[in-house]
């Protein structure tokens, strides 16, 4: 039952015991309640289980454990996947707990590179639907579509996406609702936001990928994608329908295409609180890479010569964040901040007499005056630029050629070089052979995890193992997540995601050892959200848009407030309650009660 904690208010994570108004059958087989073999004696009894379950009373570590076991069992990756996907079903706790004791190992299973193979055969795997999948010809439906989710305070968290670029594997069509559904496992388990109080969206707009088009299988709109006004009126409806049913949300936009990501962030986040990962998660967590890495060579923010390779949404979006913080750093303005930085596409370097570039990409072309007579390749910008950091967001493998990285590590000491196209087929580079074309000087981070890499690198040829850090946005959207909610702010602003830097890079191993990864690791993650939040929090109430009241000024009664509000998978003893009797206590366990009750929208 919830209460009032010692800093006077509800926190959004209860503890202690569950109302619930669920018997029997039923009970056994929701996903929040279940607790199978760990059912008590005496809830067995008052919850008419007794004769639905064999009898030993299990732990969850035994349930953990058996979990793990079959796991262990299952025979590649995606197997292992499909194997958590039925567990999350079954059983919330034990999922998320089993996760949270195996994170380092699951990472990769629950998150790219298996999520997107998960996600390429989506319509195949299929057996049970979760989330919600809005169709842009029922755009008269979406409000009553979006409410069967549950009532207005239920939510505080949204993924959505439109399928159109996943993970670096491309249009995915509705099969993308799995990216939303991974994004929120990984606020629970990263960052302790209530599984219960999440809302994975997919907006159908149908697909031009041609495999799926042809798959009489493919459960979403087998059609094209629908672009132009009536996708602009669609996402306009939904954002009406997300205000108006869930007021406090955040919501979270995730690989929506080249065309629509950063026009759709640039047109809501004056008025709404969103985020979108690709371009802001991204930007903000290589930042805190860089930082990191600038820490190890001595160098300063205006040391920074930077070439991204891919200069689309993730690529954009470090530069922003790159050019913003330089800007700040160095007191200049953000077009003189820009010239350290230098963005090649498909044509070369960007330069202004580039056909085709978008409003995006436009602070960053270099004169053509400049590039003249000269190749506009990466090889000849690495020669030209001279480089300290070289960025691919691409999805072009091996195109950090060993010619390449040696032309870069002939100027500089120690290169940081961040090959982030996931997944793992696509990265630009492998840490192996980055390490082994600079004799173990470049400072490598990658998007998707890689084991450590050993070779004869340390004093007079040594054998040492070198950690890889993962550069990817999962280390820091989940703690932005829980700042912006626990604050309730109404816009995440500019100062909120440099915040939000600074908390990774105080976490940084890097900072206290400069042979180790440049970034936290997924074993330290929720204290990463907890440090990325404090933050976040911090900069909102500056800001003046934290809408919460009561946030503690002081640094350690804060991460408190923060940890104390956080989900944390265990068993809470159920009390039952009579439907009619059931009330609001657990603040967010209502939806589960509602909608088995079959609640009607207001
Ligand atoms: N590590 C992380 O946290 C993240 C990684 N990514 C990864 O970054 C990659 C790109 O993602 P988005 O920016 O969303 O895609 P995008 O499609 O917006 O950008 C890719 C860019 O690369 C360019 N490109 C393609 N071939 C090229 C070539 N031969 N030479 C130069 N440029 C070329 C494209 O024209 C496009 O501008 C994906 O693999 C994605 O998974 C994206 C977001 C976060
Ligand atoms: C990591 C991520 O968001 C992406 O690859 O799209
Ligand atoms: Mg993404």
């Amino acid at each position: 039952m919830s209460s009032t904690s010692k800093f006077g208010h509800l926190p959004l994570s209860s503890t202690g015991p569950l109302e619930c108004a669920l018997k029997g059958t039923v009970l056994l087989k929701h996903q929040y309640f279940n607790k199978g073999s760990a059912f008590t004696p005496d809830e067995r009894r008052d919850f008419e289980l007794s004769g639905l379950l064999p009898p030993r009373v299990q732990t969850l570590d035994q349930q953990v454990q058996r979990a793990y076991e079959q796991y262990s069992a299952r025979p590649d990756d995606l197997a292992k996947n499909t194997f958590l996907t039925s567990l999350k079903e079954q059983n919330n706790v034990l999922y998320f707990r089993l996760l949270h004791d195996h994170l380092p190992e699951m990472f990769n299973v629950v998150y790219t590179p298996t999520e997107g193979d998960a996600i390429q055969n989506y319509s195949r795997l299929f057996r049970q639907p979760e989330g919600i999948f809005l169709n842009i010809h029922d755009v008269d439906r979406v409000h009553h579509d979006l409410s069967l989710w549950g009532l207005a305070d239920d939510v505080d968290y949204i993924v959505v996406t439109d399928g159109e670029e996943i993970l670096g594997i491309g249009d995915q069509g509705c099969g993308g609702i799995l990216i939303s559904i991974a994004k929120l496992a990984l606020t629970t388990i990263c960052a302790g936001i209530h599984p219960n109080r999440v809302l994975p969206v997919v907006l159908d707009c149908g697909t031009d990928n041609e495999k799926l088009l042809n798959d009489p299988l493919y459960l979403g709109l087998r059609e094209k994608r629908v672009r132009g006004k009536q996708y602009d009126d669609f996402v306009d409806t939904f954002i009406k329908a997300v205000r108006e049913l869930y007021p406090k949300a955040y919501l979270h936009f995730e690989d929506f295409g080249l065309g629509n990501a950063r026009r759709l962030l640039n047109k809501y986040r004056p008025q709404i609180p969103c985020f979108n990962d690709d371009v802001q998660g991204t930007g903000c967590v290589t930042l805190a890479a860089i930082f990191a890495g600038l820490h190890v060579t001595k160098q300063k923010l205006e040391d920074v010569r930077l070439v991204i390779f891919g200069a689309g949404t993730a690529g954009v979006g470090i530069a922003d964040q790159v050019r913003d913080a330089i800007a700040t750093e160095r007191g200049i303005s953000k077009e003189e901040a820009a010239k350290q930085i230098w963005l090649i596409d498909k044509p070369g370097i960007l330069a202004s007499d580039t056909d085709n570039t978008t409003d995006a990409q436009r602070p960053y072309l270099k004169s053509e005056d400049e590039w003249k007579g000269k190749g506009r390749d990466l090889m000849t910008v690495v020669q030209q630029v001279k480089p300290n950091i070289l960025i691919g967001t691409s999805t072009v493998p091996r195109s950090f050629t060993k010619e390449i990285v040696q032309e870069m590590a002939s100027h500089v000491d120690r290169p940081i070089i961040l090959p982030l196209s996931n997944p793992t087929r696509l990265h630009e580079a492998v840490p192996a052979d980055l390490l082994e074309w600079t004799n173990g000087k470049a400072l490598v981070a990658t998007g998707s995890p890689f084991k450590p890499v050993k070779g004869p690198w340390g004093e007079n040829g040594k054998e040492l193992e070198i950690e890889i850090a993962e550069c990817n946005n999962s280390v820091v959207f989940p703690g932005i997540g829980l700042g912006s909610i626990l604050s309730r702010a109404k816009l995440l602003t500019d100062k909120m995601l440099v915040a939000a830097v600074n908390g990774v890079v105080e976490m940084s191993p890097a900072l206290r050892d400069d042979t180790v990864p440049l970034l936290p690791g997924v074993d330290v993650v929720r204290d990463v959200s907890v440090s990325v939040a404090r933050k976040v929090i911090q900069a909102a109430v500056e800001e003046g848009v934290a809408i919460e009241e009561g946030i503690p000024e002081v640094e350690a009664d804060l991460d408190e407030w923060i940890r104390e509000q956080m989900w944390n998978p265990v068993y809470r003893p159920l009390k039952f309650v009579n439907k009619e009797g059931a009330s609001r206590e657990a603040k967010g366990e209502m939806r589960v009660v509602g909608s088995v009750e079959g609640r009607k929208p207001e």
